[in-house]
């Protein structure tokens, strides 16, 4: 793994919503094969970075390039090979509740691959497995799992063509302590065996330190900071003190030892 080369290139990005200004001269790099953390108050634009990563929103001004391209000026088929690198989970998820876990993770597999029916459904149970479900769940539908499950399931389907790079926008949101544990040390198992680069925004602190290593800090239009957590926690900035030396950054960091996952999460910061 070079660690230098960078796979996300962001620079100069704008992006404005009528008369609100969501991103103003925001730049990011992310780098091949590390777990970067994306953090932020409510509404800083984190799901809209990642947007514009992807290639779903067209920003107001300045670049983004994923692998060296710009999705935004290739002809649709170069397009679509780049996409097919590219493995995104929603914050809710998005999974077609009409279609059961196999299909949800069978409908990529169908669009990109020339797989047949079949294979594809033999393929989809791989998935499946290695993003931690039992075989039972393949045929259930999103609405009969649990929240857990669910990001499971949406995990399988963002692995399906097999991605360089994944995407999660709060993976963890609303799930249980140890099934948010669980969850950050699949991400990182994931990222281990198959040499991933995973962007993921987060408003836990747990997982950053669990997970990440780096973190970008969205404020102020921009990315204010994105180093090692051990720099971004010096960084001077109100909204980094409170977050990380607040009373639940105090919690998240007091049970960095071996107690870390099994005493209580730290709840995300009113932000
Ligand atoms: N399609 C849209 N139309 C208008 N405004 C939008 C649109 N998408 C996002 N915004 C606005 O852009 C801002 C940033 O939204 P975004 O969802 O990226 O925030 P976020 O940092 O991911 O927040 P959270 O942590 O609460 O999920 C918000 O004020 C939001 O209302």
């Amino acid at each position: 793994m070079n660690a230098r080369e960078t796979v996300v290139e962001v620079r100069g990005l704008v992006n404005r919503f009528g008369a609100q200004t969501v991103h103003e001269g925001l730049d990011l790099d992310v780098r091949r094969g590390e777990i970067l953390g994306v953090v932020g108050g409510s509404g800083t634009g984190k799901s809209v970075l990642m947007r514009s990563i992807v290639g779903l929103r067209r920003p107001d001004a300045g670049s983004v390039r994923l692998f060296g391209e710009d999705l935004l000026t290739l002809p649709p088929a170069r397009r679509a090979e780049v996409e097919r690198r590219v493995g995104v989970l929603f914050q809710d998820g998005a999974l077609f509740s009409s279609l059961t876990v196999s299909e949800n993770v069978c409908v990529p597999l169908l669009e990109h691959t020339a797989l047949n029916a079949r294979d594809a459904a033999r393929l989809a149970a791989l998935k499946i497995q290695l993003a931690g479900l039992p075989p039972e769940a393949r045929d259930k539908y999103p609405s009969e799992l649990s929240g857990g499950m669910r990001k499971r399931a949406a995990l399988a389907r963002a692995l399906a063509l097999d991605p360089d790079i994944l995407f999660l926008d709060e993976p963890t949101a609303g799930l249980d302590p140890i099934g948010a544990a669980a969850f950050d040390q699949l991400v990182r198992t994931l990222r281990d065996a198959l040499g991933l680069t995973v962007f993921l925004i987060t408003h836990d602190l747990d997982t950053l330190y669990a997970i990440c290593d780096r973190v970008a800090v969205l404020a102020h239009k921009r990315v204010l900071v994105a180093d090692t957590l051990e720099a971004v926690q010096r960084c001077d900035d109100p909204w980094v003190r409170d977050y990380f030396h607040g009373p639940r950054g105090r919690a998240a960091l007091a049970a960095r030892g071996g107690e870390r996952r099994s005493g209580p999460r730290a709840a995300p910061p009113s932000v």
